[in-house]
């Protein structure tokens, strides 16, 4: 009440307590609330006493942009094993940027020359059951689909093995059930961190729970590890020659460097890609087919682009096409512009010596954040943004300073020094299975809204769809 931020407006409730937030997340649309109160309060908006969400491009620059000071906030506690650390939850400024350094190669471009294979074998998988689905005239919810395609592609990328999802469409063993709990325990426990080592050991007894997902998800990747560990020494010869997967390269890469490349960093490298890569990419994957499916205009000018590259390949189309395809890169932006992953403000905190903010100063552990769906919702900024239109982007490139003002509040990936460290990888993902989807099959929605629950990551629960092959004629 006292402090010099005390007319930054809010809701009445959050200048006493982080219980009206704690209440908002739960509801589970926090996306569509935070987009609200910025409509009803302004630039910078009050959730919680001593916490604040921003939209304002140039302090968004300030918090997430090269250099900053800003470390990930107590929020990212939840997140992690209260013993351990992670990439994604590390506050610890050096220790990330040093492990980031590290595995930045695992992830880069080049990597995904070894990870094409993976991502195929799964992409043709994903086109046979939507093959079976359009035989028997089945309809089916893609969005589940969608997260059994992106599982068992981490999986295939990260040990060289799949979950084996593709192959019923089914939760086999729960893994993607355990993810979600983790989801929903790491979101509302972030709230309020200092309850996170007491509750997660309790409820670690639980099986319903969150921490017994969390327990549920290291047992796996500890497994596989081993398994891998055990196959590489009877096959030593040929896992080197066949393309190399996520822990391949990790474990030569402690091989090469014992003293920095650990154990440790072989599990939570590999855990963290299941966690943060499989519902990420599956809900960017609805959010492109949904868009389109509400927007026929857009679909049927991709489609036109992507028979136009497939003539050409005869047939076929290679991850450059589908890079070197304008149309279908609009439409993967706008798609994520209209639903991005993650809907919770990226809480970092002020650093030593405090910050201007949007005209206002913040001082040092000042909880600030912005989030992804009230920069994409920015009408200053993406004029008409309840529209999907891939063209704006298009339009955008004959105005540079306006198409740089959209570049820098489009934040699908994150920002700065804690941007998406799978971003390649997912891109590889998407644009191997979209094209094909479009060039094969006709889809019919069965709705024309869908009901999302933004636990951190805001999934589609709701999205039915037909399917027909498409005519010889109409592919070629
Ligand atoms: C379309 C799919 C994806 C989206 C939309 C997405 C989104 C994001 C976002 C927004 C962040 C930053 C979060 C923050 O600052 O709090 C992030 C970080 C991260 N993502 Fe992704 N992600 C995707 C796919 C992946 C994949 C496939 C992997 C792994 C293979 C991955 C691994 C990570 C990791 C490890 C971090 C933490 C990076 C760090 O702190 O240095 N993500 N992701």
């Amino acid at each position: 009440v006292l402090s010099p931020l005390k007319d930054i407006p809010g809701p009445f409730w959050t200048r006493f307590t982080s219980l009206w937030y704690f209440s908002r997340v739960r509801h589970g649309q926090f996306e569509q609330d935070n987009i609200k109160l910025h409509r009803q309060y302004g630039a910078i908006v009050r959730i919680a006493p001593n916490q604040y969400s921003i939209d304002d491009i140039s302090a968004i620059k300030t918090i997430y942009g090269p250099g900053s000071q800003f470390a990930k906030s107590a929020w990212y506690d939840g997140w992690k094993h209260p013993q351990q650390w992670t990439l994604f939850a590390d506050r610890d400024i050096k220790r990330h940027a040093d492990t980031r350094k590290q595995f930045a190669n695992l992830y880069s471009m080049s990597s995904l020359v070894h990870y094409e294979a993976f991502v195929d074998h799964c992409a043709g998988l994903f086109m046979q059951r939507l093959g079976d689905f359009a035989d028997k005239k089945q309809s089916f919810n893609l969005g589940r689909w969608f997260q059994c395609y992106a599982f068992d592609v981490i999986g295939n990328i990260t040990f060289g093995e799949r979950f084996g999802f593709l192959d019923r469409g089914e939760d086999i063993d729960g893994a993607i059930d355990a993810v979600h709990r983790v989801l929903m325990y790491s979101t509302m426990v972030g709230i309020y961190p200092e309850w996170h080592p007491r509750l997660f050991g309790l409820l670690s007894k639980f099986k319903w729970s969150g921490a017994s997902g969390r327990a549920y998800i290291a047992k796996f990747v500890r497994e596989k590890i081993r398994n891998h560990e055990t196959n590489k020494i009877e096959d030593e010869a040929v896992e080197t020659i066949k393309t190399q997967n996520f822990l391949e390269k990790l474990i030569l890469a402690r091989e090469k460097n014992p003293a920095k490349v650990t154990d440790y960093h072989l599990f939570i490298m590999a855990q963290t890609n299941v966690a943060a890569g499989s519902d990420t990419t599956a809900i960017s994957l609805s959010a492109i087919m949904w868009h389109l499916l509400q927007n026929r205009d857009s679909l049927n000018k991709l489609r036109a682009e992507i028979d136009e590259f497939a003539a050409r390949g005869n047939g076929s189309l290679t991850f450059k096409d589908s890079q070197d395809m304008p149309y279908f890169q609009a439409v993967m932006k706008e798609a994520l512009r209209m639903h991005s992953a993650t809907g919770l403000p990226m809480w970092r905190v002020v650093p030593a010596g405090g910050a201007q903010l949007g005209g206002r100063f913040f001082s040092e552990g000042t909880v600030v954040g912005a989030n992804t769906w009230v920069a994409h919702y920015d009408e200053r900024v993406f004029p008409n943004a309840r529209a999907f239109r891939p063209e704006r982007w298009l339009e955008a490139e004959a105005e540079p300073e306006r198409l740089k003002e959209m570049n820098q509040m489009y934040m699908p990936f994150g920002l700065g020094s804690r941007i998406c460290i799978g971003k390649h990888v997912s891109i590889l993902e998407m644009s191997k299975l979209i094209p094909r989807l479009l060039q094969d099959f006709e889809f019919t929605p069965l709705r024309t809204t869908w009901s999302t629950q933004n636990y951190w990551f805001v999934k589609p629960t709701d999205f039915e769809v037909q399917v027909k092959r498409r005519t010889n004629e109409l592919s070629t």
